[in-house]
């Protein structure tokens, strides 16, 4: 099972690389891997698992992350309400595309966390408030979403991982918590 010593941190050199299409149908270790990924997201938000194994809470995860340099991420977005078992988007992703976006930005309230860094960056993250993705599952079927707020978030989020590109990248330096011309600010 995945666990915390098995994610790299930030300055690890892999976290910077643009990461390889993977060819589909992917091979078994790669299904392996995927099924581990989400896995660990599971775990993670389950307070036993995560006090018993020391997890850190996520909600995405992406195989650079895991120091594998392919295009594929996990998502595992809980439902809202207590109890809701039905999580709101959960799948392992491979060769992920955003075909098309919304003009609109939008980001988190409370700014975004990594399980790669282990420091609190405060400042908005702008990104497309809406985008319709593209991407195999782990049995090489293909599919398009359309996602908006949180999941299209946490999936842009995921999608740099794989580009080498870390959330902070795109904090407005001088002003962390500028807000651009209609940006909605997600809570
Ligand atoms: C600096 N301020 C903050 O971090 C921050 C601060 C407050 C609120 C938010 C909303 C923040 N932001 C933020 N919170 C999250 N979690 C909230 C808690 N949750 C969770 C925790 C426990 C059990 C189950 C679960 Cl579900 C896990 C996920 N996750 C992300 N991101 C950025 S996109 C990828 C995603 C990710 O998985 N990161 C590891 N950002
Ligand atoms: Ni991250």
């Amino acid at each position: 099972m995945i666990t915390m010593k098995d994610i790299i941190k930030e300055g690890h050199p892999t976290l910077r690389l643009t990461a390889e299409e993977l060819p589909i149908p992917v091979s078994p270790e790669v299904k392996q891997l995927g099924k581990d990924m989400l896995t660990f997201l599971i775990n993670s938000q389950d307070p036993e698992l995560a006090e018993k194994y020391q997890l850190r809470a996520g909600v995405g995860l992406a195989a650079p992350q895991v120091n594998q340099s392919i295009r594929m991420i996990a998502v595992h977005i809980p439902g809202i309400e207590e109890g809701i078992d039905e999580p709101i988007l959960s799948t392992v992703m491979i060769n992920p595309k955003i075909v098309s976006h919304s003009v609109q930005n939008a980001c988190l309230a409370e700014g975004e966390g990594c399980l790669s860094v282990d420091r609190d960056v405060p400042g908005y993250v702008p990104r497309h408030s809406r985008v319709t993705v593209t991407y195999y599952d782990l049995e090489g079927n293909k599919h398009k979403k359309r996602l908006k707020n949180y999941p299209a978030i946490v999936v842009q989020h995921e999608i740099d991982h794989i580009n080498g590109i870390m959330f902070y990248d795109h904090i407005n330096e001088e002003s962390p918590y500028y807000l651009e011309e209609g940006m909605d600010v997600i809570s």
